[in-house]
């Protein structure tokens, strides 16, 4: 989430707000890109609260043992509440707006006793989005069998997903327990927040923003993605999220030697692992397949890698020297996905995935693991027909052999329909964010608002 909130800032501040960003020590070095290039943006660095569950020196979620509950970290953030109470009532001229992350919601309570407002930043799009705050709305009490399917009624389309697909954070809730009960109120806390900043954009999910809006009862709510960094975009790499574990240039000769879109690049976001048969079986369709491909593995931490997470079948490597290049850690997506020799993209569909494969115009074959990627790769596959479904996680292991199928096609001369509709997908990304497009003036609208606020302060 950290990453689009930082690309938001940067596109806040040049249009002229005057930006702290509050972090903790370790993701400090984040914000290096950004704070090179935007000298007028400040930290303010809190040390991470102590937190029982959360071994001490992790601070970011990909860092987390799966064992602990994701949950426990927006429970431990909530602990800032205190330090950021007293930094603006001691600060000469305090900031006029709160913009945090959805799964900040304290910050609403907190903006409310300061007097200031607070907007909600969704990383994820307006869709889930929607299922998310309906969820949370509505608190649906599990079905006995995890296959029984729910629909969402009240969303355009009716989407409607077996109980295991649904939100991972709102399955997890227990009634009663204070970390449950935390993010019960955060989560309807964001709903009864002042506005609503989306990472995605109008013509790509207008029917649901047009809901999100009447969900909330208002029209604050603005669509400004993708809000990626212009160097994504120009293919100068970036430094986004963190340094490469690999040289960006063995990375770059390595993909200029291959032909145009034959490459697929593989990589299932920040915060999936694959346990040890998910991994075979992604080694086993990359290896059938004999396509190009990129495949970026995530560190397990420490504690794990005994276990098998992560675990890249003994002599795979060597059996796809040449065509396959596997890289265990960091990788600079955006810059990647957007080389002429990137063809297809395996992704999970976390939706910053989702937005990046757009933005370089990739058709994807979709994967969804958990949280909000199923109705990511409902709106991906079925309603804007940018992607094919391969698999989930109930059945990546049972369908290597259609994976090793789906893979040969996606960079075969076969694909030229995924081809057409993805550049389609791309033009309207690169509409939305362009100089007046509808991004752009979402944009520009939000910060004539958050300037309006200034006044109102300066009023009184
Ligand atoms: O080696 C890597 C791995 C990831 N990324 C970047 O990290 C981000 C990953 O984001 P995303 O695709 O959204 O996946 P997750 O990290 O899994 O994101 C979480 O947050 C998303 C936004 O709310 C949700 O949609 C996902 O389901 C949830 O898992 C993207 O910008 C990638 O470009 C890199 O640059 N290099």
């Amino acid at each position: 989430h950290l990453i689009p909130l930082l690309d938001l800032a940067h596109h806040l501040a040049i249009r002229g707000l005057t930006i702290t960003i509050l972090v903790t020590p370790k993701n400090l070095h984040i914000l290096n890109p950004l704070l090179s290039k935007n000298s007028t943006i400040n930290t303010l660095v809190f040390p991470f609260p102590n937190y029982p569950s959360i071994p001490f020196g992790i601070e970011n979620l990909k860092d987390l043992p799966p064992n602990i509950r994701p949950t426990s970290m927006i429970h431990a953030l909530g602990e800032l509440y205190q330090p950021l109470l007293t930094w603006f009532r001691s600060h000469p001229s305090p900031p006029v707006a709160i913009i945090s992350d959805m799964f900040l919601g304290w910050t609403h309570r907190l903006a409310c006793q300061l007097g200031v407002r607070r907007f909600v930043f969704s990383p994820s799009g307006a869709m889930a989005l929607a299922t998310m705050y309906s969820l949370w709305q509505e608190m649906p009490n599990a079905p006995k069998d995890q296959n029984e399917v729910f629909s969402f009624s009240k969303i355009p389309s009716c989407p409607k997903y077996p109980w295991w697909q649904i939100s991972t954070i709102y399955r997890s809730y227990v009634e009663g327990d204070p970390v449950s009960e935390f993010t019960k109120e955060g989560m309807q806390a964001n709903i009864a927040s002042w506005g609503l900043i989306v990472n995605s954009f109008t013509l790509l999910e207008g029917i649901y923003f047009e809901h999100l809006r009447k969900q909330l009862g208002h029209d604050r709510v603005w669509a400004v993605g993708p809000i990626l960094p212009k160097e994504t975009i120009d293919m100068t790499p970036p430094e986004r999220g963190g340094s490469s574990t690999v040289s960006m240039h063995d990375l770059k000769t390595w993909l200029d030697t291959c032909e145009d879109h034959k490459v697929v690049y593989v990589c299932y976001g920040t915060q999936v692992l694959l346990t040890k048969d998910q991994m075979e079986a992604v080694a086993s369709g990359l290896e059938k397949s004999g396509v190009h491909f990129i495949w970026c593995v995530k560190q397990p931490s420490k504690e794990l890698v005994g276990e098998g997470y992560s675990m890249i079948p003994s002599g795979f490597e060597d059996r796809v020297a040449g065509r396959g290049l596997i890289i265990r850690g960091w990788v600079p997506q955006g810059w990647i996905l957007s080389h002429r020799a990137v063809g297809a993209f395996l992704t999970h569909c976390g939706w910053n995935s989702i937005l990046e494969g757009i933005v370089a115009g990739v058709p994807m074959l979709a994967c969804p693991m958990g949280a909000d990627q199923f109705v990511g790769a409902t709106l991906l596959v079925e309603e804007l027909k940018g992607a094919k479904r391969v698999c989930d996680a109930a059945n990546v292991v049972s369908h290597s052999a259609k994976l090793a199928r789906t893979l040969m096609e996606s960079v075969s001369d076969e694909s030229r329909v995924e081809k057409e509709r993805a550049e389609e997908l791309r033009m309207a990304a690169v509409d939305a964010i362009k100089e007046d497009g509808s991004s752009d003036n979402n944009l520009n609208a939000f910060v004539k608002h958050v300037l309006g606020l200034g006044s109102e302060t300066d009023e009184g």
